[in-house]
C-alpha cells in the first residue's frame, strides 16, 4: 500500500543520503525513485526550475500546499537565508510523520514547521496561529482542484502582498486548468510557464510562476 511504498523511500534516505546534507537526502530520493519506485515528489528536473526561483525571490516567508515526503520542502529550505522559515500543510497523517523524518534526516527541523491538515482550514489561521504576516512565496504541490480555491483564499486573508511569488506544480499533469485559467487572465497577476516534465517521466509537466500585483 502506499504507506509502505513511502516508508521504503525514508528508509532509502536514512541508508543513502548523510544526515545533516539537505542535498545528499534530494539526491537518495531521486535516485530511488527513478530507480526503484515513482513517487509524486517535484523531482529533479521540476526541481532545478524550483531551485532557481527560490534563490531568485530569497523568501524569508514561504507556504508549501502540499508536504508529501518532504522532498521540496528539504530543498526549498536547504537554499534559505538563517532566519527564514517555511511552513508546509500536509493533509494524511502518514505523509507528514514520514516527512518530518526525513526533514530531520536533512538536519531542518530548525527552518520548518510541518502542521497536518486541510489547507482550507489552516490558511484562514495563519496570521493568529504562526504570527505570519504575509508570504513572500507560496509552493501549490497539494490537490490540484484546490490550488483555485486556495489561492483566493490567500487573497482574501491578506496574506499575498505586492511582489509575492506563487509557484504552481502539475499544471499539465494531473493539470490544474481552472487555476492557469485564472492567474493567466486575472489584472492582478502576472503569470510564466516554465515547460518540463512530470517527475521521473518523459510526459509533459511544468510548473507556473504567478507574481501577484496587489
Ligand atoms: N494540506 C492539504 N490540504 C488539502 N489537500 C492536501 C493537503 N496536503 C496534501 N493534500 C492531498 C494531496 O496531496 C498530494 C497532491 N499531489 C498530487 O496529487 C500529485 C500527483 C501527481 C501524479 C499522480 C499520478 C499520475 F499518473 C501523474 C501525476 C504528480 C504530482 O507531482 C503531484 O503533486
Ligand atoms: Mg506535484
Amino acid at each position: 500500500n502506499y504507506y509502505r511504498d513511502v516508508n521504503r523511500l525514508l528508509h532509502a534516505v536514512q541508508k543513502n543520503a548523510t544526515k545533516g546534507d539537505p542535498r545528499s537526502v534530494v539526491k537518495a530520493i531521486d535516485n530511488f525513485c527513478r530507480q526503484k519506485e515513482w513517487a509524486m515528489n517535484v523531482g529533479d528536473e521540476k526541481g532545478c526550475i524550483l531551485d532557481s526561483v527560490v534563490s531568485e525571490v530569497n523568501p524569508v516567508t514561504v507556504l508549501e500546499l502540499g508536504t508529501y515526503c518532504g522532498y521540496s520542502t528539504v530543498r526549498i529550505a536547504s537554499l534559505l537565508p538563517p532566519r527564514a522559515k517555511i511552513i508546509t500543510l500536509e493533509f494524511n497523517p502518514d505523509y507528514a510523520k514520514i516527512a518530518r523524518q526525513v526533514i530531520a534526516w536533512a538536519g531542518l527541523e530548525d527552518k520548518i514547521q510541518v502542521v497536518e491538515g486541510p489547507s482550507g482550514e489552516w490558511i484562514p489561521k495563519m496570521k493568529e496561529q504562526f504570527g505570519v504576516k504575509t508570504f513572500d512565496l507560496v509552493f501549490l504541490d497539494h490537490w490540484k482542484d484546490r490550488y483555485l480555491p486556495d489561492t483566493k483564499l490567500l487573497e482574501d486573508c491578506g496574506l499575498l502582498r505586492k511582489g509575492t511569488i506563487l509557484l504552481a506544480d502539475n499544471v499539465i499533469c494531473p493539470g490544474t486548468p481552472d487555476y492557469l485559467e485564472y492567474v493567466r487572465n486575472s489584472p492582478r497577476y502576472k503569470s510564466q510557464y516554465f515547460k518540463s516534465h512530470l517527475e521521473y517521466t518523459k510526459a509533459e509537466d511544468g510548473l507556473e510562476k504567478s507574481v501577484f500585483l496587489g
